[in-house]
């Protein structure tokens, strides 16, 4: 037996429905829900040192430096106690996120996959446009930064898992429930 945080990693577009589903598959499998934008919007909000950085990477869509987030999901990870294990939403997304955990989180965790959540560029956007979460990044300026990163440096994170036989991945350019029954099935293979 070991004693090793489970981890699954959620990654895809803004607006393929990270957050949508991981509300779902934790309500049902009792994984908790870290979302790393959450945590950075939170941290932002609590008039941190890193506020205004962290803003500026939001606005511009572009990735805080990993020591930042790693540090928050790691505090959040260790505050929610027993648990089936953890949803990381948004994270790893980029090689500095990914080289911050492999530093410090992977001898602590036990990563089981990456859940890919793969949808068209133009649905995603108006996903986005219509979220009316107020968020400072969900206009058209924002979304076309957001999606370059996307797809220059979280793409590449994608690739890296699917190289070592680790991405899961489900088509979201469909019905919430459709998605979910998807993805109810490999989370019930992997033993969850
Ligand atoms: N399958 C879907 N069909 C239609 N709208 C969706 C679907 N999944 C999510 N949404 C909506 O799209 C927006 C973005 O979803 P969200 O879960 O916040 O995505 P992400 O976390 O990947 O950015 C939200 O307003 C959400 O309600
Ligand atoms: N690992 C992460 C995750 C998010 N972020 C920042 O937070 C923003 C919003 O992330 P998010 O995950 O809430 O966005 P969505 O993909 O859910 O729309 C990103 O565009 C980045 O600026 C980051 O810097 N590092
Ligand atoms: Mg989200």
């Amino acid at each position: 037996m070991s004693n090793l945080y489970k981890v699954v990693f959620v990654l895809g577009p803004p607006g393929s429905g990270k957050g949508t589903q991981c509300a779902l598959i934790q309500k049902n499998f009792g994984l908790v829900h870290l979302s790393a934008g959450d945590l950075l919007r939170e941290e932002q909000e609590s008039k941190s040192q890193y506020g205004q950085l962290i803003a500026e990477h939001i606005r511009n869509g572009t990735i805080v430096p990993v020591a930042i987030t790693c540090a928050l999901l790691e505090n959040a990870m260790k505050a929610s106690g027993d648990c089936a294990g953890f949803l990381i939403d948004g994270f790893p997304r980029n090689q500095d996120n990914l080289d911050g955990w492999q530093k410090n989180m992977a001898d602590k965790v036990d990563v089981k996959f990456t859940l890919y959540l793969s949808c068209k560029v133009d649905v995603c956007v108006s996903r986005c446009l219509n979220r009316k979460q107020g968020r400072a990044d969900d206009n058209e300026e924002s979304l076309r930064k957001r999606i370059h990163t996307y797809n220059t440096q979280t793409y590449p994170i994608i690739e890296y898992y699917e190289k070592l036989g680790l991405v899961r991945e489900v088509a979201t350019c469909r019905d919430t429930d459709e998605v979910y029954t998807d993805i109810e099935k490999i989370f019930k293979e992997a033993g969850f």
